[in-house]
């Protein structure tokens, strides 16, 4: 059997970090791309990580380029092309300049990988989601963005931390846009089993909520020179793995939403099972009223994000 090809647009910190987890997992050949002024930056990285194999034990081959034709045919491609913000940034700062940046890189992936599937993960998440789908034109199911499960790991971290449990142990569910307006979600949240509200008291809990919604800010404050990349780009190869080992995993992804949960056409965050075919269902949960209410917002923020981004593409 074939390894699968992954490539990884972006060979900067979440996307040479994504490459790294790809190939110590072994979940394919990875091709690490980046733009022609790079010179040979992606080679070196790839020659680098290809170095670690022996040390490491993974047999993974890894190519640097700026050419999409090393990338024909790809299985999974990666989007992580595009600026990150600095503090005092908002993600939606980042609309303008990553549109486009998207827009050519997925018109690139649609001429040379027809069949791949996509994961999104530059930002503003959500709007680079819908425009890598309608530059494309591939079924909605086989493009995606990742945004919940680096949310809910945040926010499984926390509670961890808080209990003094471990992180296996904790399992957790988010919804909504990869913004300030995302939707942890304490009625899906267990730690061994025991809901999590029977463990600690609701404000506490909504201080934890609070942080992992501002979790990708807290490091930036903290970085100053950009974004988070290590828990990204992990985040990142969790999907890739369950596409290429068809693992079925019950996560939450940027996924397109019609009918389910009433959000009328939009990419947003939503438990997802995750598999060879890309997002093979949206698993769509009964929310309680403020669920609801959280969740509608979010959608809102979107959907206002994506019309943003159509008038400037258009102007
Ligand atoms: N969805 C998430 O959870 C999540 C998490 C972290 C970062 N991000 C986003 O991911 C993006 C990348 O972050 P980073 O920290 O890796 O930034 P980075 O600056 O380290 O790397 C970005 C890379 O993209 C390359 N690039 C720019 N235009 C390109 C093009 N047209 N084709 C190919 N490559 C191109 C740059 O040369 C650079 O090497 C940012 O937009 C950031 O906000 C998203
Ligand atoms: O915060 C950012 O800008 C990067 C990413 O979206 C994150 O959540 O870490």
């Amino acid at each position: 059997m074939k390894r699968a090809k992954i490539t990884i647009v972006g060979a900067g910190n979440v996307g040479a970090t994504t490459a790294h987890w790809c190939a110590a997992a072994e979940l394919g050949d990875v091709v690490l791309l980046d733009i022609p002024q790079t010179e040979d930056m992606p080679k070196g990285k790839a020659l680098d990580l290809m170095q670690a194999s022996p040390i490491v034990g993974f047999d993974s081959n890894i190519v640097g380029t700026t050419d999409y034709a090393d990338t024909k045919d790809s299985d999974v491609v990666v989007i992580t092309a595009g600026i990150p913000r600095k503090p005092g940034m908002s993600r939606d700062d980042l609309l303008a300049t990553n549109a486009k940046i998207v827009t050519a890189v997925t018109e690139q992936i649609k001429a040379t990988s027809p069949n791949a599937s996509i994961i999104v993960v530059s930002n503003p998440l959500d709007a680079m989601v819908q425009q890598a789908q309608k530059v494309s034109g591939f079924p909605a199911n086989r493009v995606m963005g990742q945004a919940g499960v680096l949310d809910t790991a945040r926010y499984r971290t926390f509670i961890a931390m808080e209990l003094g449990v471990s992180v296996e142990d904790v399992s957790a569910m988010l919804m909504g846009g990869h913004g300030d307006t995302m939707v942890p979600m304490p009625s899906c949240t267990s730690v061994g089993g025991i809901p999590v509200t029977r463990l600690m008291d609701e404000s506490r809990l909504e201080e934890i909520v609070d942080r992992a919604r501002k979790g990708g800010a807290e490091i930036v404050g903290l970085l100053k020179t950009g974004s988070a990349y290590y828990a990204p780009a992990a985040a990142t190869a969790q999907m890739v793995e369950a596409i290429v080992r068809d693992k079925k995993r019950l996560i939450p992804c940027a996924a397109y939403c019609d009918k389910e949960y009433g959000v009328g056409g939009y990419y947003v965050g939503v438990p997802v099972i995750l598999g060879s075919n890309g997002v093979e269902k949206v698993v769509e949960l009964d929310l309680t009223e403020q669920e609801k209410t959280d969740f509608q917002k979010s959608v809102d923020a979107v959907k206002g994000l994506v019309e943003a981004m159509d008038k400037l593409l258009a102007s």
